[in-house]
Order: structure tokens, then sequence, then C-alpha cells
């Protein structure tokens, strides 16, 4: 069926708009790439380039349409898939909202049954093909790791060095530590950037966006107050941000922020006996933020799942990844 809307005076309102329900699938090799397709021609769209899915059905789960959908759209059966992000976008004539998963496990091989173009490719390179806008979100959750690793408040420097090899690879660390005075974080974050990139981790500095850049850190970490008071995104490769409600993550998405850290989830030793979000609000908060959200707060290692399932993009901890 066509969604176009009959448009009165120009104008386009809101309301007017058709809102599509789509379920989409990332399938991802162990290699790392990801299967993206080209939308056939006849279709809205046609040529530009997605991550196969299609309509939720009335009354049909998100993850049947989507075994449904890349069975119908390139004969695979997916086997094992988990939440991704769910991402709302206004295009001109339509609403999208898109409930997107990441398959890891399927039966058969990816075949353009619609005569569809495909191409696996790493999340880095997506943008060498036209992407649908929508997709922005996803690829940043795609580009991001599980794991966003906080140092200790008083850790010495030179024995977070010797531990970094026990952290998960690919994680981002963000760099606390605010009982140094700037010219000892400043001297830490340098000892830290080779050490930590050479197994694979992203250094994300806290301070100022200056202090980012003139270090060369991958990223800033924000306080919610320092978010309020931005208008607009430093130029820094990745800007992550503290959260506590709808309201900061708003703000973050409108910077253009990468992810945010939401919590606090349950209550913790650095916040004991504080008012906790609780998982289900969190995954409200993290269902409607349009953009990838680490949840932070009282939580271990095991479970990562449990809120990877709630569309978090994953978790962020202090003693999770330094234990005693
Ligand atoms: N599958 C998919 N759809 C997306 C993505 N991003 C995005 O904006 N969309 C939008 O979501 C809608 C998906 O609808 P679709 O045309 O694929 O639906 P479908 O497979 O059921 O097709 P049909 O209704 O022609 O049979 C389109 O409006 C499309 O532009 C994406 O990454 N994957
Ligand atoms: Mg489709």
């Amino acid at each position: 069926m066509p969604n176009t809307v009959r448009e009165a005076g120009g104008g386009r309102r809101e309301a007017q708009r058709p809102r599509i329900a789509v379920a989409a699938g990332v399938l991802i090799r162990a290699s790392g790439e990801v299967l993206i397709a080209q939308r056939p021609e006849g279709k809205i769209a046609a040529g530009q380039w997605e991550f196969p899915g299609g309509k939720i059905e009335p009354g049909e789960s998100a993850r049947d349409a989507l075994v449904r959908e890349l069975h119908e759209e390139l004969g695979v059966t997916v086997r094992e898939a988990r939440p991704l992000i769910k991402v709302v976008h206004e295009y001109r004539e339509r609403t999208v909202e898109l409930d997107c998963w990441i398959g890891t496990a399927w039966d058969g091989e990816p075949q353009g049954r619609e005569q569809q173009a495909f191409a696996w490719v790493t999340p880095e390179r997506i943008e060498d093909y036209p992407i649908l806008a929508a997709d922005g979100p996803i690829l940043t959750a795609l580009r991001l790791p599980s794991h966003y690793v906080f140092t200790p408040p008083h850790a010495d420097p030179d024995a977070l060095i010797a531990r970094l090899p026990a952290l998960p690879r690919g994680a981002l660390l963000r760099l606390r530590l605010p009982a140094l005075g700037d010219d000892d974080y400043a001297a830490c974050v340098r000892a830290m950037l080779a050490p930590a990139r050479g197994l694979g981790l992203r250094v994300i500095v806290d301070r100022t966006p200056q202090m980012a850049v003139s270090l060369g850190a991958d990223g800033w970490h924000a306080t919610a107050a320092q978010l309020h008071a931005l208008d607009a995104r430093p130029a820094l490769p990745w800007c992550f941000a503290s959260a506590h409600g709808a309201a900061e993550l708003d703000r973050a998405r409108a910077l253009g922020f990468d992810a945010a850290v939401l919590g606090t989830v349950r209550p913790s030793a650095t916040h004991p006996g504080g008012a906790a979000l609780g998982f289900d609000a969190a995954a409200r908060l993290t269902q409607a933020a349009n953009l990838p959200v680490y949840w932070i707060g009282g939580l271990q290692l095991d479970d990562l799942r449990d809120v990877q399932t709630q569309y978090a993009q994953g978790m962020a901890a202090i003693r999770a990844y330094w234990p005693d």
C-alpha cells in the first residue's frame, strides 16, 4: 500500500502522517560484517539501502515480524536474535517506528528474493552506501560496544594501567578520577592512551571537551549539568552524557550525542539507598530515547543479557569491572 497522505494547504501536520511499525534485522557475522540490502524498484525509497525487514502486522510481535520478513526477503530463518534499539523517525510522508534487532544465528544463505542487491559491510563502512535517514542511531549502536567501564574514584593511575588487560575488549573506558588536579589528570590520560588503545579500548575523558580534544582522547563524557549548559556537541569522535530521566535523554539526542548513560537503575554502592529507577522505568525511558542508552547502577556482568533484552546498548559500571 502506498504511504501517501493527502495534504491540505501545503503543510503536513504530524497527526496526518501515517505511523508505520517496522521490524528490522541486522544479521551480523562473526567477522563483524553486517548485511544491508538495497530497496527494490517499486517500493518507497527505492534504491536506498536498509536493514532487511518490514511492516509488523496487527497482533504480531516484533520478533515474529522479523523472522517472517527476513524469510520473505532473504530466504533465511533467524534462530538467535536480540533487541538492539528502537528508533522513531519522521519522514515527510510518514513516521516510521523501527524495532531493530541483531541476529547472530540463522539457517540458510541470504538471497535477494525480491531481486534486491545486498552487501556484507563493517558498520564503519556502511555510509559508503546511501542508507535510509532513520537508521543513524542504528549505525551508532552497531559501532558502540556493550561495556562502558568507569574508573573507581580513588584509583592509582599505574594500578589502573596494570589492570586494563582484564577489561572487556573494545569497551569504552571513562577516566573519572575526581581527586586528581587537572595536571595530574592530564598526565594520567596521556599515560593511559597507548596501552588502552593497544587493547582495543576507547578512552573517554571527563572535565571539559577542550581537555578531551587537546589530549587526543577518543571522546568526552558530560555530566547532566554540563549537558544542560552546552549549546552544541563538541567536536570529538564520541560524546556521551549522564542522564537521569527523559529530559536529559532528550537533550543528549537533540545535541547529537552518541549515547547516554541512564541511572541509577538499581541502588548501588556509589548511591546506596538512593532513589533507583528500576528496570521497568529504565526500559520505558530507553525505548523512547532514540539514541543508544547504557544502564548504570548496581549492575553485574551477568545482568548484561537482561539489560540488552530491554533495548539498552549495554551496561556501565565501576565495581563490576574492577573486582576487589
Ligand atoms: N526494513 C527496513 N525499513 C526501514 C529501515 N529504515 C527505515 O526508515 N525503514 C522504513 O520502514 C518502512 C519499511 O517498510 P517496507 O516497505 O520494508 O515494508 P515491507 O517489507 O513490509 O514491504 P511491503 O509493504 O512493500 O510488502 C519503509 O517506510 C522504510 O522506508 C530499515 O533499516 N529497514
Ligand atoms: Mg521490507
